[in-house]
């Protein structure tokens, strides 16, 4: 148990809490539907298929503008290397529009320098979560990286949370799950967690209030600030 902080493991979802990556997402995707000789797909349009991981967000996108259906695109015998043309599109991206939410590096320091445990857990592939990270030169800041592909299932599931919860010996309520979308909320209450969102974020166009979490916060400079929640 660490005194200095109401939690002892703080986990933080990427995509839209962390970090703005949808603009470049949409680049990439919309550099891959040019080739394949289909029209590009909205920048808001493809910020709310962000979620449920990369490669569902690009099955979206076919799914779009073929006017079929995701599952047909799942099964085409194409979509592999369409993914992989992607794949170079968006590392070639990565970095050219995405950015840092405002105090997210003050943040993660001053939460780790107190002693903190911290987590990403994404559903973005390790191979593009690995890209951001490093363009960023956030890639240090975590104590472990869960993507969408680490484990064999991903957020909702809390397989993820509580293997964590297990490496570091944390108890559900010294936890907490930092996030934007319903998938975090409803990822922190399958596993116990609370959760705090950012409203700034990316959730499928829904209003994050919907999903009911603990706190809406505006920044995430706000996991230093004193509440009357928080026993500093
Ligand atoms: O890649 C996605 O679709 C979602 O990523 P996130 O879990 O970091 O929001």
């Amino acid at each position: 148990m660490n005194p200095a902080h109401p939690y002892d493991l703080i986990l933080f979802d990427l995509d839209g809490t962390l970090i703005e990556t949808a603009p470049e997402i949409a680049d990439a995707v919309n550099d891959t539907l040019r080739e394949l000789g289909h029209a590009p797909a909205s920048e808001q349009q493809i910020t709310d298929w962000i979620g449920h991981g990369t490669r569902e967000l690009l099955l979206q996108a076919l799914a779009q503008a073929k006017q079929s259906a995701v599952e047909a695109e799942r099964q085409s015998s194409g979509f592999a290397a369409i993914e992989a043309r992607f794949g170079q599109h968006y590392l070639q991206r990565c970095g050219s529009r995405s950015q840092l939410y405002p105090q997210v590096r003050q943040t993660l320091d001053a939460l780790r320098a107190a002693g903190v445990r911290l987590v990403l857990m994404t559903n973005k592939e390790t191979r593009y979560t690995e890209a951001v990270l490093q363009a960023h030169q956030l890639h240090a800041a975590f104590d472990r990286v869960v993507c969408g592909d680490t484990l064999a299932v991903k957020k909702p599931n809390p397989a993820g949370i509580q293997s964590c919860l297990e490496q570091f010996g944390v108890a559900p309520e010294r936890a907490l799950f930092v996030g934007d979308s319903s998938i975090d909320v409803a990822t922190a209450r399958n596993a116990g967690l609370a959760v705090w969102v950012l409203p700034y974020g990316y959730n499928m166009g829904q209003p994050i209030e919907a999903s009911a979490p603990d706190r809406v916060i505006d920044h995430i400079g706000a996991l230093l600030a004193p509440a009357p929640a928080l026993q500093f």
